[in-house]
Formats: C-alpha cells, structure tokens, sequence
C-alpha cells in the first residue's frame, strides 16, 4: 500500500517572498494535513547531502548554493496516496511547462528557482522526512 505521508520543501526563493502561507492554504485546500514543519537555513554541507542523488548533474552546484543561500521551510504532508498527489499537485519542474492550478505554475519564477520540492517516490519520502524530522513527527 501506498505511504500516506509525503515530504516537502518550500524552497527559498517562495519562502522569502511571503508565499510560504498561500502554498499551505493552496495545498490543504486539496486535501492535505500538515504533519510536521521547521524553518531551516541549511549549510552547503547539508544541502549537499540532501541532493546526494543529483552529484555530478549539471545544475548540483547551483541547486546547493540556491538551496544553502536562505531559510526555507521542510515540512511533511498526510494524504491518501500522498507521493503521487503531491507530486501532481506541484506540477513541472520549470514552471513554463507546469498545468494550470499546480504551485510552480502559481508560485515558481524559473527552472532553478521553482518554489517547491517533493518527494519523488516512497522510499525518498522516508528518507528526506528523516533528515529533517524525527520518526515520532511523521507517524
Ligand atoms: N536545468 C536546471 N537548471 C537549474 N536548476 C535545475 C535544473 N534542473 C533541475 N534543477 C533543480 O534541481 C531540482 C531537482 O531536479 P529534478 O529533475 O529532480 O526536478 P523535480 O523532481 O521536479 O524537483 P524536486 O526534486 O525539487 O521536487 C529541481 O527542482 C530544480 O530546482
């Protein structure tokens, strides 16, 4: 059966530009409950590790000196479901090509500064929710 949480990240260039609030109302207007949140600044260290899976990719440096510059807010999401809705909720990774209605259509200003990160399957969202959060807040 599906895992009924997901993991999230509202990225700093969303959550230094007040929209943190709206994605919230936006996503549990859609069925999601908010399980755990924090507001983190992460080290580059840190950054680095939690993008592990994209080393070597062209944009890993700009993706962890984005993701180190400011605060940004990991949180965890309770839905039926919850990977796979999250993830349709969010839209495309470039905000060009995300449907209507999706966050990085509503929120997201390019490709690399795209407001929002999700879990991408099961087994990632139990990992990045242990980065941030301890068992106990996610059960
Ligand atoms: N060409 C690019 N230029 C700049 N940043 C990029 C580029 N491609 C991806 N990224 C950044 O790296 C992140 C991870 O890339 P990935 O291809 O896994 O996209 P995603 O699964 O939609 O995003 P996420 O994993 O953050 O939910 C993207 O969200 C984006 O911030």
């Amino acid at each position: 059966m599906a895992l009924n949480y997901t993991f999230s990240i509202i990225k700093p260039d969303a959550f230094n530009t007040g929209k943190a609030g709206k994605i919230i109302a936006h996503l549990e207007s859609q069925g999601f409950t908010l399980k755990a949140a924090r507001v983190v600044h992460m080290s580059k260290k840190q950054a680095e590790e939690f993008y592990a899976v994209h080393r070597g990719r062209p944009f890993f440096g700009e993706l962890v000196d984005f993701m180190s510059s400011a605060p940004c807010m990991p949180f965890v999401l309770v839905k039926d479901n919850a990977v796979h809705a999250l993830r349709d909720a969010i839209g495309a990774t470039d905000p060009a090509e995300a449907a209507a209605g999706t966050v990085r259509k509503l929120y997201a200003e390019s490709k690399g500064k795209n407001a929002i990160h999700a879990s991408d399957s099961d087994e990632n969202a139990v990992r990045e929710s242990r980065f941030f959060f301890a068992e106990a807040d996610t059960i």
